[in-house]
């Protein structure tokens, strides 16, 4: 099989657990060799459906999973030989950290000696050398997580699958762990699936993202063309901070803008195939909104607005406007470095904002 062929092919998969609702639908997904792949998306959207179905644990309604071009929808899990992380770390906790570590080994018969250089490796590998007779219970959470960790990785498994597998960390040790586990998977070169719902920790540690919502794929790209180049209105709102503007859509080409209540009209770019005169929302990412003086008006792609709040996040600014022609969401974030901030804007005063057509992005609703 050629190394570019995927490793994993969704195909056509379904998956109702009460034959009536379908909490998968229609997911064509292929996962190259050697990638880290999320699956990002809010509660009930289908993740964890989609990753038990590849770990084996649940079988598709319909359509078919292939590895390395064979079908695997009917061999069980432990044949499979994915390694598995899951939030609790289900640890044997009768057994000392080494003895959880080799259970993998133990089971597949490999003779002891080479169980024990293993194990040592995958200890050293997490940094939990020297604490492989300790039980469990003595050790700490992002410990206890490590031990999974090595214990999913000893047995060299093509594919680690893991669902939510930081969430019982607290938010620092959490983000250590992300940067960890980013770095073995550049080390080992193994494929990784993740499931989170944490848009944060997807962006962080995944070559691509898959955006569920509602058991279908919305968006299947790298972090950045996510970031950048949302497909609909639902993965620019799940994914990163948007301010979100309301309007009817005007003009076509590089004359496509959204008309604003208050007669401002915002140039911008049409996603997804709005229609002329429809309702649509612009997002845009309130670091690519530009602060003016108030004394600029009129210019184009600006609307004047009247600063509402102010809020300090250590590391940048924002401001919250009013755009003050009383529509839905009349409110917007600007986000403004230190750099920036040196003059920026009190409450009560008005400025100017610029929305940078290239950044404003129109979606049909
Ligand atoms: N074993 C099950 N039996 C019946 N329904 C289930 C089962 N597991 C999940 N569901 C339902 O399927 C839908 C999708 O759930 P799933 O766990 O795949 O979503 P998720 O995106 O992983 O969400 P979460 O982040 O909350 O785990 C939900 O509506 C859920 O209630």
């Amino acid at each position: 099989m050629a190394s570019d062929e995927p490793l994993v092919r969704f195909s056509g998969v379904q998956k109702s657990y009460d034959g009536e609702q379908l909490v998968v639908r229609s997911l064509d997904l292929d996962i190259h060799r050697g990638e880290f792949l999320s699956l990002l998306g809010p509660s009930g959207s289908g993740k964890t459906t989609t990753l038990m179905m590849l770990a084996g644990f649940e079988s598709p309604t319909s359509g078919d999973i292939l590895l390395d071009g064979r079908q695997i929808t009917g061999t069980p899990p432990h044949k499979r030989n994915f390694g598995m992380v899951f939030q609790n770390y289900a640890l044997f906790p009768h057994l000392t950290v080494e003895q959880n570590v080799a259970y993998p080994l133990t089971v597949r018969k490999v003779p002891r000696a080479e169980q024990q250089e293993r194990v040592r490796k995958a200890l050293d590998m997490v940094r939990l050398a020297g604490m492989g007779e300790r039980l469990p219970a003595r050790l700490s959470g992002g410990q206890q997580q490590r031990v999974a960790l090595a214990r999913a990785l000893v047995f060299n498994p093509q594919l680690v699958l893991m669902d939510e597998p930081l969430g019982a960390l607290d938010k620092q040790l959490r983000e250590h762990m992300q940067i960890e586990l980013k770095e073995l998977h550049r080390q080992l070169g193994v494929t990784f699936v993740y499931v989170t719902h944490d848009q944060g920790e997807a962006l962080t540690m995944s070559d691509r993202v898959a955006v569920f919502n509602e058991g279908v794929i919305q968006q299947l790209a790298s972090v950045e063309d996510l970031y950048e180049s949302p497909a609909n209105r639902f993965v620019a709102g799940f994914v990163g901070d948007n301010t979100v503007l309301s309007g009817t859509l005007q003009g076509t080409g590089d004359g496509t803008a959204i008309q604003m209540p208050g007669g401002y009209l915002l140039p911008g770019v049409n996603v997804n195939g709005a229609t002329l005169g429809s309702r649509v929302q612009a997002c845009v990412r309130p670091e690519r909104i530009v602060l003016h003086p108030y004394a600029a008006y009129p210019r184009g792609s600006a609307i004047p607005a009247a600063v509402t709040r102010s809020i300090y996040y250590g590391d940048h600014l924002r401001l919250m406007c009013d755009l003050g022609h009383g529509q839905e969401h009349a409110t917007v974030k600007v986000a403004l470095t230190h750099s920036d901030a040196s003059a920026y804007p009190q409450p009560g005063q008005n400025v100017l904002l610029e929305f940078p057509p290239e950044s404003t992005r129109i979606y049909a609703m």
